[in-house]
């Protein structure tokens, strides 16, 4: 027999998934990390989490599977995206990693497009100027923490840095690339022009990859704490959205993804790397060569159920929580969520706006409060679907992934509210599959991503929309959307009170 290992570098955890030739996952395994948050709109995590809960992780898999090693023959990796990681010259982490979900870059994002140009920058990289992308990031540290830029040698992202300290090796793919904010999206190749103007050495850029590229074996150091074999070929990786994609066979046009994990992300297919969304949506390369998707990013998504079950009922489970959400009827009895923990993305790149519950009334209980939270995070997906929509894409079929497609009324509401038929995989662990495709891929095991996905991903269920469930979401759906904008200047004037 012969294995492969996907490794999905998330923002709650990392997950480990052993997946035979068959696409079968024999084996599964995760750490949990913190988040560091000193203050509204920070998020930092650090790297160091990330490598002994790997550590952990693997060799728990390892040991749980009972297969001799040298069967491992590959690892790959799907990583949160965006998380700036910076190194010295010894490559040493020189502060904590800043998320993809930290919007303290604000100013930085308005002095990018005052240097680069707004349409110049959009037309370079296909994207806005995001708070959560690494290249603001950059700009706030060099500004903020001088002593700790002068230092800095290179930056990477999450996974990347995973890798090299895995490899010794330094690396980044086009798909994590694509979400600096400093990639040429149409040369695919570090923008220079971006570069010198905002002041940045293309030194600091890492060499770029492609995802099923082979960049080393196993280094020592984690093949005794982990158990795997020394002769385990590591291959580059994506970033997770990408590997979900290709995880769920997001593998030619017309092909539509909604991942729920801390993020939510509505993700669809694009062959034409001249398609434009004038940044409206993300444009990132795939982890698939010459492909792309466009995008729309909920950011707090699973995080606003997490936020909820953490701050109201921390003693609950998930399924504990979500257990009676079934006989709450469409619309939570009239209240509406909108999950705007940490500023949104899409439709409304605003770092400013919160969320809010609107309609509380004295009968609500805890199952109606959790209903309407699982209804605003598909509200605001909603909002990306319709924008496809409206671009003339036929979205009839979504493939749901990510920790909210375990639960299965969630799945209904998902169908209800898109008007799709909602696919779900045996496996709803996306980015892990598509890491351990891209190591299956890069192996030589098929001779393309789609051969290897449509031989390895096995659906489970397929679930329809009920009309006249459809026709209320209809209604909710236009009074969800006027909560931003009703909403929009009380939290700019809530500012000074966070
Ligand atoms: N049993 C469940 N039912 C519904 N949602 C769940 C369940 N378990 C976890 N979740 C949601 O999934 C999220 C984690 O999803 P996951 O895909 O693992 O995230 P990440 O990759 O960002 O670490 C949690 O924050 C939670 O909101
Ligand atoms: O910022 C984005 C995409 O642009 C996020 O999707 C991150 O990539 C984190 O993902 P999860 O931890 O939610 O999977």
């Amino acid at each position: 027999m012969s294995y492969v290992i996907g490794v999905d570098l998330g923002t709650s955890a990392v997950k480990v998934l052993l997946v035979n030739r068959q696409g079968e996952v024999v084996s599964e395994s995760s750490c949990d990390y913190p988040l560091i948050q000193e203050k509204a709109g920070y998020s930092e995590q650090k790297p160091e989490d990330w490598v002994s809960g790997t550590k952990k992780a693997l060799a728990q898999l390892v040991k749980q599977a009972q297969v001799p090693s040298e069967q491992i023959e590959g690892i790959s990796f799907s990583g949160q995206m965006h998380g700036l990681v910076l190194l010295d010259e010894n490559r040493q982490v020189l502060r904590n990693a800043i998320l993809w979900n930290d919007t303290r870059t604000t100013k930085q994002c308005q002095e990018i497009y005052d240097l680069v140009g707004k349409e110049r920058y959009i037309e370079l990289t296909k994207n806005l100027a995001l708070e959560g992308f690494t290249l603001p990031k950059i700009l706030w540290v060099k500004s903020n923490e001088s002593h700790i830029f002068e230092q800095a040698a290179k930056f990477v992202l999450p996974k990347d840095y995973l890798r090299y300290r895995m490899t010794g090796q330094i690396h980044m793919d086009y798909s994590d690339a694509a979400g600096t904010g400093m990639l040429d999206l149409n040369k695919g190749e570090w923008s220079s022009e971006i570069a010198s103007a905002v002041g940045l050495d293309e030194s600091l850029c890492p060499e770029l990859v492609h995802s099923h590229k082979y960049v080393s074996q196993l280094n020592e150091e984690f093949v005794e704490e982990t158990g795997l074999s020394a002769k385990t070929k590591v291959f580059a990786g994506g970033a997770d959205n990408a590997c979900g994609a290709i995880g769920s066979g997001i593998l030619g046009e017309g092909k539509t993804m909604c991942s729920i994990g801390t993020s939510g992300v509505v993700l669809s297919y694009e062959d034409d790397s001249t398609a434009t969304y004038d940044g409206k949506a993300h444009f990132f390369n795939h982890g698939k060569e010459e492909a792309y998707y466009a995008m729309g990013v909920t950011l707090s998504a699973g995080y606003s159920l997490n936020w909820f079950k953490e701050t109201f009922a921390k003693e609950l489970s998930f399924e504990d929580l979500l257990a009676d959400v079934d006989q709450v009827p469409v619309g939570s009895r009239g209240l509406l969520f909108t999950p705007y923990l940490v500023g949104e993305r899409t439709p409304h790149a605003d770092a400013q706006i919160r969320g809010s519950f609107i309609g509380m009334d004295s009968s609500h209980e805890i199952k109606d409060f959790a209903r309407a939270v699982m209804e605003g995070i598909t509200f605001s997906l909603n909002e990306t679907i319709e924008m496809f929509r409206e671009r003339g894409k036929t979205i009839d079929t979504i493939y749901s992934i990510g920790g909210g497609a375990k639960n299965q009324e969630w799945i209904q509401i998902q169908a209800d509210i898109f008007n799709a038929n909602i696919v779900r995989l045996t496996s709803e662990q996306g980015p892990g599959m598509g890491a351990a495709l891209l190591a299956g891929y890069g192996l030589g095991w098929y001779q393309s991503l789609l051969e290897g996905a449509s031989n390895l991903i096995e659906v489970k269920d397929e679930i329809k929309p009920i009309p006249e469930n459809v026709e209320k979401y209809r209604r909710l759906f236009d009074l969800y959307k006027n909560v931003y904008y009703q909403t929009k200047s009380i939290n700019d004037g809530l500012v000074d009170f966070r």
